[in-house]
């Protein structure tokens, strides 16, 4: 397959680890004489411009006269963090593009690579995008939000609660600049979770799926995820599977605290879904209604405080590589 690789990068994220990938890709671009055209996101949204702005002069749906065409296809490839690759998605989705897209991990938590098979190691990942002779259906995740009317698509999960609160404080929190300073912004995100696990109130929530109700009176956290997971690496829902077109929610109920942390040791052993405090439902097809505001989050992406009355469904994103 022929390719011209229009390379948006973001080298922000990851506190810097999107400029070291960027780096070593655009080299093994010239190396080994790929056509290709880069482009920096210079600030927060130039990444959605910049995608925009390429689907609308450039790219091009892959279909019977592309496949048969002679002419190199042009392949978007972005190297960035999950949010990087979740703005363009969504830029994508908004103009109701139907573009494929290939990535490169270059954030801190890389979740979306880890649960598609797309290896975390740059070079490798780049030889699974050049070596595939088509790209592959992945399902996504369309929410759809009435209370704030937002609407989207994650790539990863939507959680509202506990995950989207860490999300959120560590982001706010100032000791994160300084920390990434010496790659050390995973420490304040350790301090964000421990905080949390205390603080973090539970809240009544409505799940409505497969024509069932089900209420919980404290929910903690509560996370509809695409692939197993979440946080940069933490399996939460070892079932999920980003190839088939469906969801899994995961909701946590408020514990007291000697509970929680038998949870978490759990969940490291990968034995947390046998707790009758883990409940776990797979849909293509659900509805959440949270009427207390809590932060939510969407691939890393906050969503302020708010009340929620959010319908998720599924979406197909062709993404370019091979397992
Ligand atoms: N040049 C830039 N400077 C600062 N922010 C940027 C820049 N370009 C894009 N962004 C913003 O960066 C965010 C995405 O960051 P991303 O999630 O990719 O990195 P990260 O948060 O470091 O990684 P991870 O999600 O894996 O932890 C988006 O909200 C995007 O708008």
């Amino acid at each position: 397959m022929k390719f011209h690789f229009h390379v948006l990068i973001n080298q922000a994220s990851g506190s810097g680890q999107g400029k070291k990938v960027g780096d070593k890709i655009s080299t093994l671009l010239l190396e080994k004489n790929f056509l290709h055209t880069l482009y920096y996101s210079e600030y927060a949204g130039h990444e959605r411009e910049i995608a925009r702005n390429l689907a609308e002069t450039t790219l091009l749906p892959w279909n019977e006269e592309t496949k048969e065409s002679e002419e190199p296809f042009p392949l978007l490839m972005v190297i960035g963090g999950d949010g990087t690759l979740h703005q363009v998605i969504n830029e994508f989705y908004r103009l109701n593009y139907d573009l494929p897209v290939s990535y490169i991990p270059g954030g801190s938590g890389n979740d979306f690579a880890r649960g598609i098979g797309l290896s975390l190691k740059p070079e490798q990942a780049f030889w699974q995008i050049v070596k595939a002779p088509a790209p592959q259906t992945i399902n996504t995740i369309v929410y759809d939000e009435k209370v704030q009317q937002e609407t989207g698509v994650a790539l990863n999960n939507v959680g509202i609660g506990l995950d989207a609160a860490i999300v959120a404080t560590t982001n706010e929190s100032t000791a994160k600049k300084q920390l990434n300073k010496y790659n050390l912004g995973s420490l304040s995100y350790i301090s964000s979770i421990l905080k949390l696990l205390f603080t973090q109130k539970g809240f009544p929530i409505l799940v409505e799926l497969n024509g069932n109700e089900h209420f919980f009176k404290k929910a903690f956290l509560c996370t509809t995820t695409n692939h197993p997971y979440f946080g940069g690496g933490v399996a939460i829902a070892p079932m999920a599977q980003a190839d088939k077109r469906s969801l899994d929610l995961v909701v946590v109920e408020r514990i007291p605290m000697y509970k929680l942390f038998w949870l978490i040791i759990k969940l490291a052993r990968k034995t947390h879904t046998t707790s009758k405090h883990f409940h776990h439902f797979t849909s293509s097809r659900l509805r959440i209604v949270s009427t207390i505001p809590q932060y939510g989050q969407a691939d890393g992406e906050v969503l302020q405080p708010q009340s929620f009355d959010i319908t998720f469904t599924t979406r197909n994103q062709l993404v370019w590589y091979q397992k």
